[in-house]
């Protein structure tokens, strides 16, 4: 059986205050898939969450063309919204990304272009949605909002910060040394969640910046971040639990408000045992 259309955004007329559906949702949740591999399985997931959870909006599906015919029935029998993109790469470069695949996730920045919806929700497809979070869409304009990320697990090798051991979730922990090192970092989000503005000026600027941008280990999720550094406000982590600090910041984690859970690859494949005994507490919270 089909499954129930995800309901249309609904917004209230005028005096009376009598909801009707609107005729275009102005928000919509999105999200990324590319290739022929498992994630579709995860946008599929994250599709039946947001469903079971009651969103008033859909969800967008931006392909890449290397998304097969059989993937892309499955998702809009699932009730999701398929956008063709074409793929984006940065510039020619050698930099090491933290994961090969990484420079697969420029692509992402093509979502600024859906300019039919005022304000998206972008959720990477190995996150899951547990509770409502439409409340997001009410948060005001002009920012980017996101959920801290951690310098804590193996992929930040590279960095200072995981060098002498300081994480923004813990600044008192291992104070950051401005007279050896300078500033410290910027907060810095972790781009698997955040909520955005589509604008095809900033679409347009995003794309130039990025042609003379070089490359870094994160990809996308660094270009994201020196981008938006002025803009970016952080959000509760609850809208974005990065499974690693489950065991890297437990002290900042309360099961009993997290809405939305991120099962980062790179962190599950690296910690296999250790994300399985957690994402069992997870699920059984
Ligand atoms: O081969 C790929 C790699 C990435 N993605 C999409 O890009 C997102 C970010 O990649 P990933 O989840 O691996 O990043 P992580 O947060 O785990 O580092 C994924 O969730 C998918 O939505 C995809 O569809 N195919
Ligand atoms: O392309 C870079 C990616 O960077 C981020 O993932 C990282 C980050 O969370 C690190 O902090 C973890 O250590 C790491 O395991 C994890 O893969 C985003 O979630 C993803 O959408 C994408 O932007």
């Amino acid at each position: 059986m089909a499954p129930p259309e995800l309901v249309q955004g609904s917004v209230k007329s005028g005096a009376a205050g009598i909801t009707k559906q609107a005729s275009v949702p102005s928000c919509a949740y999105v999200t990324f898939l590319a290739g022929n591999g498992d994630y579709v399985k995860g946008v599929v997931g994250l599709a039946k969450g947001l469903r079971k959870v009651k969103s008033a909006y859909p969800l967008v599906v931006a392909v890449l063309p290397d998304v097969p015919e059989e993937h892309r029935r499955i998702l809009e029998s699932q009730g999701c919204i398929l956008r063709e993109i074409e793929p984006l790469y940065p510039p020619e470069n050698h930099t090491q990304f933290a994961m090969a695949y990484y420079v697969i996730n420029y692509s992402k920045l093509r979502i600024w272009e859906f300019m039919e919806y005022k304000k998206m929700i972008y959720l990477d497809g190995d996150i899951q949605v547990y509770e409502n979070i439409d409340e997001l869409f009410d948060v005001p304009d002009g920012n980017l909002y996101a959920v801290m990320d951690c310098f804590c697990e193996k992929t930040w090798s590279h960095t200072p910060q995981y060098k002498i051991g300081y994480c923004q979730q813990c600044p008192q922990k291992v104070k950051w040394p401005i007279e050896e090192l300078g500033q410290s970092p910027s907060l810095y989000f972790n781009a698997g969640m955040f909520v955005f503005e589509p604008s095809i000026q900033t679409y347009h600027h995003l794309l130039a910046t990025l042609q003379v941008t070089t490359p870094t280990p994160f990809a996308e999720q660094d270009f994201l971040n020196m981008y938006f550094r002025n803009i970016y406000k952080p959000i509760p982590l609850d809208y974005n639990l990065v499974l690693a600090m489950l065991w890297r910041h437990p002290q900042n984690v309360d099961l009993q408000k997290v809405k939305v859970v991120h099962y980062c690859a790179a962190v599950c494949a690296s910690d296999s045992d250790r994300f399985l005994d957690f994402s069992l507490i997870v699920i059984v919270y």
